[in-house]
């Protein structure tokens, strides 16, 4: 067995191997793994799951799958001593030839280069497979949604999005700039960043003829080249001509273009012939939304691939549903066509689906149908009950929604014939409790970010104020009352009304150092009542914040208290309005 520094092969399990250009795939596979950032264990450990229970289930046994765990991005600098893209795993990811892994974060307009796109360069993955299709029952904004059907071959390894970029003002940005200039007599703007797109025949003809070979294999309708070679004569304009080169001279059999389907066949596509045609990539957002029937597999570049998908998936679900694949002339590496969705990470909440199809086309790619039909299947059925994760839950009605592992539990169940709704139930409305007492817990400590969390802005004091009351008792002699405001980091406290009276004080840093040490006092002597501030300055709950600084401002006070009735329920300081003007804004009032 191989041996490695951070990677375990399991016992038990046997690799893929490649013998004559086929891929022999054994009853016991090892295959290989990588969590991902952010968002990426929580939607990892859930799909683990569903393929597992599945292959268990298609199977009775007599198939699994050894995963194997390897390292990329967050994860492997804490194995590999900093290192976010070890060697070691990209080995593994060589020798395991098929593995699945969740989104890479990269860093926008600087940082480190995309863990993705070097992978996928590294290995050779020179295509990026993401097939978006309807499944009954998910949220679309189209009325038809399910003439959506198309297949995107994306090309993984060129385009502008290679990394070929010179940033302004260095020093090889300036060669290039020199460069261009002076011997192409290339005219742009001083100091402009430059990116390279480099777009080749070799580059262009494997990827389509991939898509062509998988048109021809699927039974498909079509091919269609997108590309703006309108404008990018010799880069996109050369991708479609080199296409269209592929089609006829490799698949001449299996292949018309558009132009010869209405000049050679009337408009009636011949038995067994695809249709090879080209859209320009601006018009094919809108032909997508308004004719999807009208396309079936897609070759692209680089770039308008990943835009691409990502639009077609939100007209089907959005990117939580939408998968992918990253596939060379023999390894394989799945992943979800969406990102590492920061703010979503270890929550447990966000949609498994697009790491989930990913690992069902994972196993359709080893053959093992049955077990992908099935994770299919069950998921139809549990879309059917309408239990959902958050994103299609804010596109549907009365839909249960349930966590990243609750959407896994419930497929799990519906494999294994035991769906379990009244417990699903049951579940959501206890997560739903726990959430109200986690944002009501905030509303009380920490109103300012409540109210940010919840996008309302605030206009009266009740808004604003801080719950968190200290008090002191009138008898109480000075030196307490310091001790307890320094432990709570604030400058004053209530003091509570002496017996018999209804009348609240305050007690200020300031009566202190006024009152005490500038007129020589014992602290210990000092009753609180002695030198509090009263009767209290006061507002009510509906006071509006400019009402507040005017009475503060007034008073020549930095703070009041919030009262209701005869009994103070909070205090709002200058500190508490200057930091909601300054989070807010300030619209000024007509008077
Ligand atoms: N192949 C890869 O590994 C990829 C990595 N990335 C990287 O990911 C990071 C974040 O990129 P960002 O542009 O925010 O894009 P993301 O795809 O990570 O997230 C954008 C939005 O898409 C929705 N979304 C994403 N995943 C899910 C899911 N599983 N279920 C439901 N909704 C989902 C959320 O929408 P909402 O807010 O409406 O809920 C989310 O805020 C960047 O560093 C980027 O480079 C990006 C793409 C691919
Ligand atoms: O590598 C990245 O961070 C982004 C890649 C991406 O958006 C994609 O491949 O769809
Ligand atoms: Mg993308």
């Amino acid at each position: 067995m191989l041996l490695m520094k951070s990677i375990h092969f399991p016992e038990g399990g046997s690799r893929i191997v490649i013998k004559d250009d086929q891929m022999i795939v054994p009853n016991n596979p090892m295959l290989g793994y990588i969590e991902g950032d952010g968002i990426g264990p929580d939607i990892m450990r859930a799909c683990l799951r569903v393929w597992d229970a599945a292959v268990k289930e298609a199977y009775r046994g007599e198939r699994k799958i050894h995963w194997v765990e390897l390292f990329m991005g967050e994860k492997a600098a804490g194995k590999y001593e900093g290192n976010i893209f070890p060697d070691e795993t990209l080995q593994a990811l060589q020798d395991l030839v098929v593995s699945i892994k969740g989104p890479l974060t990269t860093p926008v307009g600087g940082g480190f280069r995309s863990l993705n796109v070097a992978l996928r360069q590294e290995l050779d993955l020179y295509a990026c497979v993401r097939p978006v299709r309807y499944y009954p029952g998910v949220p679309s904004p189209l009325i038809h949604p399910e003439k959506v059907n198309v297949i995107i071959f994306r090309e993984n390894t060129e385009d502008v999005y290679a990394g070929i970029e010179y940033q302004s003002g260095s020093p090889e940005m300036r060669k290039v700039e020199k460069f261009l200039k002076e011997e192409m007599g290339a005219k742009f703007f001083e100091d402009s960043g430059i990116g390279i797109k480099p777009i080749s025949p070799f580059g262009t003809k494997r990827l389509v003829r991939k898509a062509i070979k998988y048109a021809i294999d699927n039974k498909r309708e079509s091919v269609t080249f997108v590309h703006k070679g309108n404008i990018m004569k010799f880069t996109e304009g050369a991708f479609r001509n080199w296409g269209y080169e592929v089609a006829r001279e490799e698949f001449g059999d299996h292949t018309i273009t558009e132009e010869e389907l209405y000049s050679q066949y009337g408009g009636k596509q011949p038995e067994g012939k695809i249709v090879v045609k080209d859209r320009i990539a601006d018009i094919i957002f809108q032909l997508m939304l308004l004719r999807p029937e009208e396309f079936d597999v897609i070759a692209t570049m680089n770039l308008n691939g990943d835009y691409l998908s990502d639009a077609i998936a939100a007209e089907v679900g959005g990117v939580g549903i939408a998968p992918g694949a990253n596939i060379g002339d023999h390894v394989a590496l799945f992943e979800a066509t969406h990102g590492s969705a920061p703010k979503y990470a270890n929550l447990d909440k966000v949609n498994p689906g697009s790491l989930l199809f990913s690992g069902v086309n994972m196993l359709e790619y080893l053959g093992w149908r049955e077990a992908a039909n099935l994770i299919t299947g069950a998921y139809v059925e549990v879309i059917r009950q309408k239990i959902v994760t958050y994103d299609f839950a804010r596109q549907m009605e009365n839909a249960t929604e349930v966590s990243t592992s609750g959407f896994a539990d419930a497929l799990i169940q519906q494999m294994e014939g035991n769906l379990d709704l009244a417990h699903i139930h049951q579940q959501r409305e206890e997560a739903i409790k726990q959430q109200r007492k986690v944002r009501e817990a905030l509303r009380v400590s920490e109103p300012m970010a409540a109210m940010i969390e919840s996008g309302r802005t605030p206009h009266t004091v009740i808004e604003i104020m801080s719950t968190n009351l200290l008090k002191v008792s009138p008898h109480d002699n000075v030196e307490q009352a310091m001790h307890l405001m320094t432990e709570n980091n604030i400058s004053g406290v209530l003091v509570e009304p002496v017996e018999g009276s209804d009348e609240w004080a305050m007690l200020t840093q300031k009566d202190i150092l006024t009152k005490v040490i500038n007129e020589n006092l014992s602290l210990t002597r000092v009753k609180v009542l002695d030198i509090a501030t009263k009767p209290l300055k006061t507002v009510t709950v509906d006071t509006s914040l400019y009402e507040c600084v005017r009475v503060m401002t007034n008073a020549q006070i930095r703070r009041v208290v919030v009262q209701q009735g005869n009994r103070p329920i909070g205090i709002v300081t200058y500190t508490d309005v200057f930091r909601t003007v300054e989070k807010f804004g300030w619209i000024p009032i007509d008077l």
